[in-house]
């Protein structure tokens, strides 16, 4: 179609504009060259990528829901006589902090829908974010050069952990201010600095009332805004980095593969956000959750029988509860070991080994390469292995944070309870770890198997003599080409007996990691297989 030439002159204006406009924006903020990074990118396309942008995606849901309450709640200590439109508590002399929260839920246009929401985004921002670390770490993602990276992320974890329990604390209600006192002994439980410590943060005695405005501040304020800018660091070094891949055709160390930003990832992950938005909305409006007007407000001398803590910090709790009585009384002062073991040290150990583990890999394996390419879970049985051991420590740990329900509900003795739990927490890991590195070694063989014989074909034939066989056919070529894609280390070679004994442990640590091993055939023939050239079936392996 022809313009006439007044349209024209508008158009070929109109991009002088925008021209100009661009130019402006870019001489003062580097918008061309980010922008020039992001459409250049390739997102991939494995369902896996998406568990970091559902942590990312209902973090937002947090800060927006989260900004709509602080327009009402007051975490103020005041207390004043309750008049609200809950009946039961009407006439009960309450804080601030909690009377708001109850306003916040029944009296505020769409408050408790809100509230619901954020308490439910905050569960599945640190699920997500959970099981977004498990698969960085079963893929070995965290390997060079994205130790920062992971780094950084155990950072987020720990923030997340933290702020959620500031907010789940700040209504003041009779749950919240049984987990204050909680975290007010396992600080105390410090030794030598422990009562100091507690004074400091509390301003005083507990429960005292400067507590509940600090936390708001800790919660709205300070958590919120390293999250974000730290959030921003992690995404600025997944494009920085380049995300990893599974290994398929035409998929190496070298190159990233993927979708481009346009339009392909932005709709899918729109999609992905819009869904997260959904859900929790759907939760905040169908299900109840933390029904502050049940438990009442705090009173110091009262405590809820079955109180839960939110589910991430359910571990703590359990840990407690099995850890038997020990304290000792060192020149005068108490050292609660039963607290301060599973509370204070535990938690300690548990994070410094994530934070450390990458370096620790990188160790024994003596591997100064860049990875690129995800592992196969089952091609590093040892690594596996101790992922699973820890799932099942913290599995244990978390229901025996539920001890009494569980006690309750199958009338069942908590003693009883208490010392099937302490078993399960020591020997579950073991068998899980014995048993995942087991299967993982099946799973290699099962591969193997699939190379030298092919796929079953599900026919069975009878020959004259009535012999009955099945018969297989050759697994296609991609498949092929992802099981031969692996890269694992061999184990270092022995140092002898007269080296350091450093260099000794490294050795027998990296036999104990890379020892067992199914290794693949790889015989010229396989190898001209997976470029795809040749059909026949695959030659049996030179033992
Ligand atoms: C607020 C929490 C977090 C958010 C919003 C977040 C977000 C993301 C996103 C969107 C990606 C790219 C897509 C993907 O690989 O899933 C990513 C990658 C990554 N994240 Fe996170 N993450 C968070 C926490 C963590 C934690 C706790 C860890 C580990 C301890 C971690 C380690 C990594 C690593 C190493 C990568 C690069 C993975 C690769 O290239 O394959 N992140 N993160
Ligand atoms: C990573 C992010 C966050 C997590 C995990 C989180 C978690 C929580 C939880 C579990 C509660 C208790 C909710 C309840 O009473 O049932 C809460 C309350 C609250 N949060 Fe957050 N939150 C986050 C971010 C934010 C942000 C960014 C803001 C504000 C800008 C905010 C403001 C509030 C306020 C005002 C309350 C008290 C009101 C109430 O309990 O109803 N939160 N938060």
């Amino acid at each position: 179609m022809l313009l006439s030439k007044k349209k024209a002159r508008l158009v070929s204006k109109a991009r002088e504009t925008a021209y100009t406009g661009f130019v402006v924006l870019d001489r003062r903020l580097p918008a061309a060259e980010a922008c020039k990074a992001l459409l250049r990118k390739a997102f991939p396309e494995h369902w896996s990528f998406l568990l970091g942008e559902i942590a990312l995606y209902s973090l937002v849901v947090l800060v927006l829901t989260g900004s709509y309450l602080t327009l009402f709640f007051n975490p103020s200590m005041s207390e004043s006589v309750y008049h609200g439109v809950y009946v039961p508590l009407q006439g009960l002399r309450v804080t601030d902090a909690y009377s708001s929260t109850l306003d916040i839920s029944f009296d505020i246009r769409g408050g408790l829908l809100i509230r619901q929401m954020h308490h439910w985004a905050a569960l599945v921002f640190v699920a997500a974010i959970g099981v977004h670390m498990l698969r960085i770490f079963f893929t070995g993602a965290f390997r060079r050069p994205r130790e920062a990276n992971w780094m950084i992320g155990v950072t987020l974890f720990m923030l997340a952990l933290l702020e959620g329990f500031c907010g789940y604390s700040l209504p003041d209600d009779l749950l919240s201010g049984t987990g204050l006192r909680t975290a007010n002994t396992i600080l105390m439980s410090i030794p030598v600095v422990g009562t100091y410590l507690t004074f400091f943060v509390w301003g005083g005695a507990f429960p005292g009332h400067a507590l509940i405005p600090r936390l708001y501040i800790v919660h709205v304020l300070f958590v919120p805004g390293v999250l974000i800018a730290l959030v921003a660091a992690h995404l600025m070094l997944v494009v920085y980095l380049k995300h990893t891949q599974w290994g398929a055709q035409g998929k190496t160390n070298r190159n990233s593969v993927g979708l481009p930003m346009v339009p392909q990832f932005t709709a899918k992950s729109t999609g992905l956000s819009l869904m997260v938005f959904g859900v929790t909305s759907a939760l905040g409006a169908v299900a109840q959750i933390n029904p502050i007007w049940n438990y009442g407000p705090y009173q110091a001398d009262q405590v809820a029988t079955d109180a839960q803590p939110d589910w991430y910090v359910g571990f703590l709790e359990g840990a407690l509860r099995i850890m038997p009585p020990w304290e000792n009384n060192v020149v005068g002062h108490t050292i609660m070991w039963n607290v301060f073991i599973p509370a204070v040290l535990m938690p300690a150990v548990l994070f410094l080994v994530l934070y450390l583990y990458p370096l620790f890999e990188k160790w024994v394996t003596g591997d100064l390469m860049e990875h690129h390419l995800c592992d196969r879970p089952r091609d590093r049985p040892t690594r596996t292995a101790l992922a699973v051991a820890a799932i099942v420590f913290y599995a244990v740990t978390l229901l025996a944070g539920g001890n009494d329900v569980i006690a309750y509900s199958f009338r069942v003795s908590v003693n009883a309870l208490t010392w099937i739990f302490r078993i399960s927490v020591i020997l579950g890991p073991i068998v899980a770890f014995l048993a995942t590195k087991r299967i993982c070694l099946a799973m290699q063989m099962h591969d193997r198997q699939l190379l030298e014989e092919g796929e079953e074909t599900g026919r069975v034939s009878q020959n004259v003599y009535g012999g009955i066989s099945e018969s297989h056919r050759p697994i296609p070529v991609e498949h092929r080409y992802r099981l031969l894609v692996r890269d694992i280390p061999k184990p270092l070679a022995h140092p002898g007996k007269q080296a350091p004994r450093r260099h000794r442990m490294r050795a027998a640590l990296s036999a104990w990691y890379y020892r067992d091993r199914v290794d693949m055939p790889t015989t010229a023939e396989q190898r001209l297989q997976i470029t795809g050239k040749t059909a026949a079936p695959v030659a049996a392996p030179k033992e």
